[in-house]
């Protein structure tokens, strides 16, 4: 059975930056995920960082008003998102580490170290009607902590596998593929993001299981040359290109399994 359509959330976070560095009005993020969702966005993806160096509490606001498809609020765990979330009620909420003096999200959440509180949060979430995600580093001990506390979903850093190069590529490539099986056997959603880009995504969308990608910068860069929706397009082709390659390449190796090569080939 063909699994279901993998699916993109568009990272709207670096219009708003584009907004910040001269305090102007535009350009507006809000309209940017309208122009996003016509262009195929599954969902549109927002961290509202708790120094408010691009998206604003305003933006967040008006999407839960207007968005057609579903918001993704990345947030920092502290009460005042908590509030924030509960009030808004988002489709998903995404607990994501935050530093306030870092460039971007660094590195994964500490679900291992910090149950009792992740916990709780998820229980006030799922409370709220908000479906949780854990954004998390592709570590057998976080997977298993995620789901002992309850979250539905993770969502695997990509940031390593983005920013290596050759045979350290693969290897975090490989850490992303044992990380979304585990997370799989366990009954959690996968999804997967940070520093994904045209020529880095397929290999990511090829993944087993893998059930959103959520990627902005590369998108909101892109959309430069080419307009927002043209770059939104082409990066939803890519993951479904990804997403059949990683199917045809199962079958095949299933069928070398089982001693079907040629039988397998001739029917494709
Ligand atoms: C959690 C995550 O990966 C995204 O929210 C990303 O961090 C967005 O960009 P910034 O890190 O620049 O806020
Ligand atoms: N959670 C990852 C995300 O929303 C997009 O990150 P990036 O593509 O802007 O690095």
């Amino acid at each position: 059975m063909h699994p279901p359509r993998i699916l993109l959330g568009v990272n709207i976070d670096h219009i708003a930056t584009l907004r910040q560095a001269r305090g102007t009005r535009y350009p507006d993020p809000v309209q940017a995920a309208l122009l996003a969702e016509e262009a195929g966005a599954d969902g549109i993806t927002v961290h509202l960082r708790e120094d408010r160096r691009h998206i604003q509490e305003r933006d967040v606001r008006l999407l839960a008003e207007v968005l057609n498809t579903r918001m993704n609020l990345e947030m920092a765990l502290t009460e005042e998102m908590l509030r924030l979330a509960e009030e808004l009620r988002p489709a998903h909420v995404c607990l994501v580490p935050e530093k306030r003096e870092e460039l971007t999200t660094e590195g994964g959440l500490d679900v291992a170290g910090g149950r009792e509180a992740i916990g709780e949060a998820c229980r006030r979430l799922a409370a709220a009607g908000c479906e949780v995600s854990l954004f998390i580093d592709p570590e057998p001990e976080q997977i298993a902590a995620a789901a002992e506390v309850g979250a539905p979903v993770i969502e695997l850093h990509t940031g390593a596998y983005a920013e290596a190069a050759g045979a350290a590529a693969r290897h975090e490539h490989a850490r992303l593929a044992a990380a979304a099986e585990m997370a799989a056997e366990l009954g959690l959603t996968v999804n997967a993001g940070h520093g994904l880009h045209y020529h880095n995504v397929e290999a990511v969308a090829a993944l087993p299981g893998v059930h959103e990608l959520n990627i902005g910068h590369a998108i909101i860069a892109r959309s430069l040359f080419v307009g927002l929706k043209e770059a939104v397009s082409e990066m939803k082709r890519l993951t479904i290109a990804g997403q059949e390659a990683g199917l045809l390449a199962a079958l095949d190796e299933h069928d070398h399994e089982h001693g079907h090569d040629d039988e397998a080939s001739c029917c494709r």
